[in-house]
């Protein structure tokens, strides 16, 4: 039996894509087609905030509950937070590295770049984060698959990049990083670096539920980071409108139990507000400690950021 994996075409969701596949193949022995999907946010050159969240799934989604295909391998980071109708994320592989990258032509590293440089993002929680330093960084916006933003970096659109360092490794650019940036700076999106693997709650494949036959693809400490962050976004989402950042690490406590500690970030889309705080809790409670911290967050101001013009 061969089982259909779909995805976008972009190199990076190709390149996830292939990984997933593979490894499915050596954990179940079951052959993997890899079935490529336009979806609106590959035809379209619009800003993201304008096409709207789920550009990048929906058409994903249409084709399992279509049953063209399988399962369907998403950037979690670019899933809706809400759950969609007869859907289920089967598994969470293995997270890649979670921490945003700059890339600089020049090779400057943060600190060292001054007032008017031009950086490419369009994304609301970077420019804040980037605004917010204070050293009169210009944001420009950028759209196009990740190898397109490089090339426009490198043609001189713009002085620097920032980009997710997952996204680089998995198309074997890494070595294009100037600086991997400390979440301490630079708080990254949630469920950033992580995969989503989505299928028809229902369904069954050669006699076996495909829950369970995706489920040897899961990691366990990943998925409850995942959890933790995501849970602390669907919260903030309900109650504040201001980029949302999450970051959530798994790590064995003295008492030799496992933990998470999860760090979140509101900020004002000027990045004169920024409201940071911390939570930890068990791996058990991970929805839990997002919705925790999402609550405080709220009760420092998390939705006056928003009241802040851009
Ligand atoms: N929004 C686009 C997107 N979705 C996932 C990634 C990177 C890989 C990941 O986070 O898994 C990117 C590009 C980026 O932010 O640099």
């Amino acid at each position: 039996m061969t089982l259909r994996l779909g995805t976008r075409g972009s190199t990076l969701a190709m390149a996830q894509s292939r990984t997933v596949a593979d490894a499915l193949t050596a954990a179940t022995g079951e052959a993997v087609e890899v079935v490529e999907i336009v979806t609106a946010g590959d035809r379209s050159d619009a800003p993201i905030p304008q096409l709207g969240v789920g550009v990048f799934v929906s058409a994903l989604r249409d084709a399992l509950v279509a049953k063209e295909i399988d399962f369907a391998v998403h950037s979690y980071k670019d899933l809706p937070s809400a759950p969609a109708d007869g859907l289920t994320i089967a598994a969470v592989p293995l997270r890649e590295d979670p921490r945003d990258a700059l890339i600089t032509r020049d090779g400057r590293q943060l600190a060292e770049l001054g007032p008017g440089t031009r950086i490419g993002t369009g994304a609301a929680r970077r420019i804040a984060q980037l605004r917010g330093l204070g050293r009169g960084l210009e944001c420009l916006p950028v759209r196009g698959n990740v190898d397109t933003r490089l090339r426009k970096l490198a043609d001189g659109e713009y002085d620097a990049l920032v980009l997710a360092t997952a996204g680089l490794r998995r198309i074997g650019r890494a070595d294009e990083i100037t600086e991997v940036l400390d979440p301490m700076l630079m708080l990254p999106a949630p469920a950033q670096g992580a995969l989503a693997i989505e299928c028809r709650t229902d369904a069954v494949l050669a006699g076996v539920p495909t829950v369970e036959l995706l489920s040897t693809l899961d990691d366990e400490h990943t998925r409850a980071a995942v959890v933790a962050e995501r849970a602390l976004l669907a919260t903030l989402e309900a109650g504040c409108s201001a980029p949302v950042a999450a970051f959530a690490v798994v790590a064995e406590a003295e008492d030799g139990e496992y933990e998470i500690y999860l760090r979140g970030g509101v900020f004002s889309p000027d990045g004169s507000v920024a409201i940071r705080l911390s939570a930890t809790g068990t791996l058990t409670d991970a929805a839990a400690v997002g919705r925790r911290l999402a609550a405080d967050l709220l009760a420092e101001g998390a939705d006056i950021a928003l009241g802040v013009p851009a």
